[in-house]
């Protein structure tokens, strides 16, 4: 049906030689320009970023149309020099492009977390435990200002690290500082000296972004070989306990098997990028995400105080929250759906790249198309939203029955086989320390200090800026 239609292709600004449209982009975050070009240009257009074309999708439809009617023809990746770094060139899950090896990873690390935890009551108990842990630590700050990205960090990468290694750490604990410090280092330079990117010469040439990654790099392949050694100590065979265990069992299988499957995807660089990702993915998403749950409910006392009565209602004093509360808390729900629309962390989530000749909407697609979800668009997107830039978590529910409505120009983890791996663990962590947080804590700004700022920066990770709160017990 496809083929006998007439397709065009996407429209877009004019782009100069060599620099392609750089000049259009300027000014502004990428998110916000690419925004203002679809509403001249349409929701399928096309940008040159150098002289690489981009095209730009825009609409919650067709972005559904591209990841999940279309199959696999959106599900490639194309190399940057920033993420070619990180990757290895490529291996791992995030930045490999669509292949085999992604494949085996994608699997692999698919099936550890519901082994280890996603899917299963193992999950939310560990996501438990740490809430506890967190609620804790922030009595002891005694309603004194508390800056929460150090203990979110932690309670966050302690659940991916008990996955990951199958072992917890302290907030004091060397090793996970070292780790919150790389990840820090890796979200504040890939991907955001954006020329590099544009143009990959640069990366050959003495350059501060470059250093700086490289130094973090190294670090990071430290700690992940350190962990991955002492597993390959510990591990007795044929009884994974955690995803390095079943990332060794399977280069042992296949190295058994002989062919060139352990050298050409299970090698020792492999399990390393794919457990980087695991962790790059999870911990700087969750949390930021959680930081910018706390902002917005700092601006937003009424809402705070709403989804505390709801908690009243619903939960019996002590009984702990359960991710089975989700349905009958729908008002905390539609708040974490809310920021995620307002807020999406990856608002242009990560590149694709189409992998054969394919179409959407009325608009021809070569082989080898880099492509971009808009998703800032999308979820601002005013076909679909009343007033976007309003903070209103009520427009996730029914006005009837208060029930929690689906689907709305809404794509927060993306979707289709490229999607994000992580989203039913991130949505077990973002409803259950929200919901701890909430029912222990009534969150208010130091004295004399506005709530901090909703834009956000700009970078893989766009983050609200730090800042502190006074969590003051609500109950003794
Ligand atoms: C609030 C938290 C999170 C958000 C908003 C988020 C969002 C996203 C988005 C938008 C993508 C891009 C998908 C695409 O390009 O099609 C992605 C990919 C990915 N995410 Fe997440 N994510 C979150 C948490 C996590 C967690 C907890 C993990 C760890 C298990 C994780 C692991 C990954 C991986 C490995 C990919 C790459 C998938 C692939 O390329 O095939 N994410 N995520």
């Amino acid at each position: 049906e496809k083929k006998k239609r007439q397709l065009y292709s996407p429209p877009g600004p004019w782009p100069l030689p060599l620099i392609g449209n750089l000049l259009d982009m300027a000014g502004a975050d990428p998110h916000i320009r690419l925004t203002e070009m679809a509403r001249k240009f349409g929701t399928v257009f096309q940008v040159g970023f150098g002289q690489e074309p981009v095209v730009v999708i825009s609409d919650i439809d067709l972005a559904k149309e591209a990841l999940v009617k279309s199959g696999d023809d959106f599900a490639g990746r194309a190399p940057l020099p920033t993420t070619d770094l990180l990757s290895n060139s490529g291996m791992g899950i995030a930045f490999a492009d669509y292949g085999r090896g992604w494949r085996v990873h994608k699997k692999l690390t698919h099936n550890a977390l519901k082994m280890f935890g996603q899917g299963m009551l193992q999950l939310e108990d560990k996501i438990s435990q740490e809430a506890d842990w967190l609620c804790g630590y922030l009595r002891d700050s005694s309603g004194r200002p508390l800056d929460p990205y150090l203990p979110l960090n932690t309670v966050v990468g302690n659940v991916i690290s008990s996955i990951c290694f199958g072992k917890r750490f302290e907030p004091e604990d060397a090793e996970l500082k070292t780790i919150i410090g790389y990840n820090e280092g890796l979200v504040d330079t890939v991907g955001k000296d954006g020329l590099i990117d544009v143009f990959p010469w640069l990366a050959k040439l003495p350059n501060a972004t470059i250093r700086k990654m490289k130094a973090c790099l190294k670090t990071r392949d430290s700690v992940l070989n350190n962990n991955i050694e002492q597993h390959r100590v510990s591990y007795k065979a044929g009884a994974p306990q955690d995803l390095v265990d079943a990332l060794l069992k399977a280069q042992a299988e296949a190295a058994a098997e002989g062919g060139r499957k352990a050298q050409r995807y299970l090698s020792d660089e492999h399990i390393l990028t794919t457990v980087n990702d695991v962790f790059g993915g999870g911990m700087e998403t969750s949390t930021t995400t959680l930081r910018w749950i706390l902002a917005f409910l700092l601006h937003h006392p009424e809402v705070q105080a709403q989804i505390q009565e709801e908690l009243q209602t619903v939960l019996c004093a002590n009984d702990p929250v359960r991710l089975c509360d989700r349905e009958r808390l729908p008002y905390l729900e539609a708040t974490i759906r809310e920021v995620l629309r307002m807020r999406p962390v990856a608002p242009l989530a990560i590149p694709h790249k189409t992998i054969r000749d394919t179409s959407v909407g009325d608009f021809d697609l070569p082989q080898g198309t880099r492509v971009m979800f808009n998703l800032w668009a999308i979820h601002h997107d005013e076909r679909h939203w009343t007033d976007p830039a309003t903070f209103n978590p009520a427009r996730f529910l029914d006005p009837k029955t208060g029930q929690l409505v689906r689907g709305g120009s809404f794509l927060p983890f993306l979707a289709g086989c490229r999607g994000c791996l992580g989203e039913s663990m991130a949505k077990a962590e973002l409803f259950l320390f929200t919901a701890r947080i909430l029912r222990d804590f009534r969150l208010e700004m130091p004295h004399g200090v506005s709530p901090p700022s909703l834009q956000g920066r700009y970078g893989v990770v766009m983050a609200p800026d730090r800042y502190s709160i006074c969590f003051k017990p609500r109950k003794a």
